[in-house]
């Protein structure tokens, strides 16, 4: 959608908001579970639109980002240089190297260096200075999940925060109540020793007392209970709010709902409010979107470090059929556990069954299945992760977006296809990719069972010029050594 049409829709949407609103009432069914749609403070039931773990592209990328969340135990590296586009490029550009420079409260400060914070992310070399500069700036950053943004708005409006105002002063908008509770937990370790400084959440269940203004200092929410907050319930004041966050930019639009929601809560706000948008991609649609929310920002960008082969020996072996290729994944065990492996397979049900021969076989092995809770996928992701099972079986979807920096060994159970039965170079490339990360070396083994892979492994090799070498049973142990 053209950024224009963000705006039409809105209009045309507050337009009829009032009537819309008794509509709704009048169409809910009485009967329908208040868990099925959420209530509001006042016990009424809630449009569905706020409902945001239902299914679909929208709650996988929120749910993915969960994930990656919940793993996540440091930062992740990358070594591209960042991109800095001033609102005014006359202006001189600071960037801090120390969290000192940025003279913050020292209660504040300590908080930082507890959570084990020495010095500021890239990222946030240029992004603290810029929020926290006077007179306020708008930010409008974009760089990979894992690099500091979250820390870093975090930081930003528990600085921001006068707590002699006992009113809300900063509003920050995520896609997920699971999501607002992750940023909320991050505020709280940061500002364990600015007990002064409160927070609360504007999401669903969180009944609040009707016509009583919050006193809390920061409301993090989804969109839809935040803007029932400001606008129907009026427990928050929108005119006194000075900072305006909103994280995952890239999720949220992908709700039809949260990004009209997010644009009718930035139309309650202040001209001179202090708007910082967070966005892991960078889209024309996510553009658009931050163009409306976020007038004359500076923009941060830090591009992902491209995935490279030149550090992955690549390998085939060559199998009559499936059986087969079970017994030359278990002739290869040794060498997989020598270091971490991940092994890929096309669907769910051979994951299933793979996982299910190797642990019959007496191997430890992980699997993460698409039929696992987010908090379990976490939960097997982190047992890996910490080197309890060497071995992860999967398929392609229960694994994008999420980095496993130590894998030393991907198997192409079943290689990766196109619609069109082509090789799918890119799902290759982020799968293999994931080994020989920061000059290590990596290894990927593909197991071909027919004509057709062995021709998918020369349209591989000749897209990334790279050859791909047969492996027999007796080079194993050579393997082996080569991975150790
Ligand atoms: N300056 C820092 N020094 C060390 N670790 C940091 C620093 N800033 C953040 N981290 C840690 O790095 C990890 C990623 O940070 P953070 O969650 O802020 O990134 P993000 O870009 O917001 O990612 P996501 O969008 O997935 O939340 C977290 O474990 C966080 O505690």
């Amino acid at each position: 959608m053209s950024g224009d049409s963000w705006a039409v829709s809105v209009d045309v949407q507050e337009a009829s908001t009032a009537c819309s609103q008794l509509d709704f009432l009048k169409k809910v069914d009485p009967c329908l579970p208040a868990g099925i749609r959420g209530t509001d403070i006042n016990g009424n039931i809630e449009p569905q639109t706020d409902v945001s773990l239902g299914g679909g592209a929208p709650s996988d990328l929120a749910e993915q980002s969960l994930l990656n969340k919940l793993i996540r135990r440091s930062l992740v590296r990358n070594r591209n240089q960042v991109e800095v586009l001033q609102r005014d490029p006359s202006s001189p550009l600071f960037s801090v190297k120390t969290f000192e420079e940025l003279r913050l409260k020292p209660e504040l400060l300590r908080g930082v260096y507890c959570l084990g914070f020495n010095r500021p992310s890239r990222i946030q070399e240029n992004a603290l200075p810029m929020m926290l500069a006077q007179p306020p700036q708008n930010l409008i950053a974009q760089s990979q999940s894992g690099t500091g943004k979250t820390a870093a708005f975090s930081l930003a409006m528990l600085s921001h925060v006068n707590p002699e105002n006992h009113w809300t002063q900063c509003l920050c908008i995520a896609p997920t109540y699971e999501l607002a509770l992750q940023i909320g937990q991050v505020m709280e370790q940061m500002g364990k020793f600015c007990p002064e400084v409160t927070l609360t959440y504007a999401v669903r269940g969180n009944r609040m007392e009707r016509g009583v203004r919050l006193q809390q200092h920061v409301v993090i929410g989804t969109p839809g209970t935040l803007l029932d907050w400001c606008s129907k319930y009026r427990i928050i004041d929108p005119k006194l709010i000075s900072m305006f966050v909103l994280d995952e930019a890239d999720v949220m639009i992908a709700t039809q709902g949260h990004r009209d929601q997010s644009i009718r809560i930035h139309r309650l706000l202040p001209k001179e409010c202090q708007m910082l948008l967070f966005s892991a991609t960078f889209e024309d649609s996510v553009w658009g979107f931050a163009e409306k929310v976020v007038p004359d920002p500076n923009i941060i960008r830090l591009r992902r470090e491209e995935e490279t082969l030149d550090t992955i020996k690549q390998f085939y072996i060559l199998c009559s059929e499936e059986e087969e290729k079970f017994s030359a994944l278990c002739d290869l065990y040794g060498g997989l556990t020598v270091a971490q492996a991940m092994i890929f397979c096309r669907t769910r049900n051979t994951a299933s069954w793979l996982a299910g021969r190797l642990t019959e076989e007496g191997h430890q092995v992980a699997l993460l299945s698409g039929e696992l809770t987010v908090e379990q996928r976490a939960d097997v992701i982190q047992r890996f992760r910490t080197g309890k099972e060497k071995v992860l079986v999967t398929t392609n979807v229960c694994s994008r977006g999420i980095d496993v920096e130590q894998v030393t060994l991907v198997v192409n159970f079943d290689l990766p296809v196109d619609m069109e039965g082509n090789a799918d170079n890119e799902t290759y490339l982020h799968r293999i990719g994931r080994t020989g990360r920061f000059g290590r070396r990596g290894f990927a083994v593909n197991m071909v069972d027919s004509d057709h892979s062995m021709e998918l492994i020369r349209q591989i090799e000749r897209h990334f010029n790279r050859s791909i070498s047969r492996l027999d049973p007796g080079s194993l142990q050579e393997m082996e050594r080569l991975i150790s």
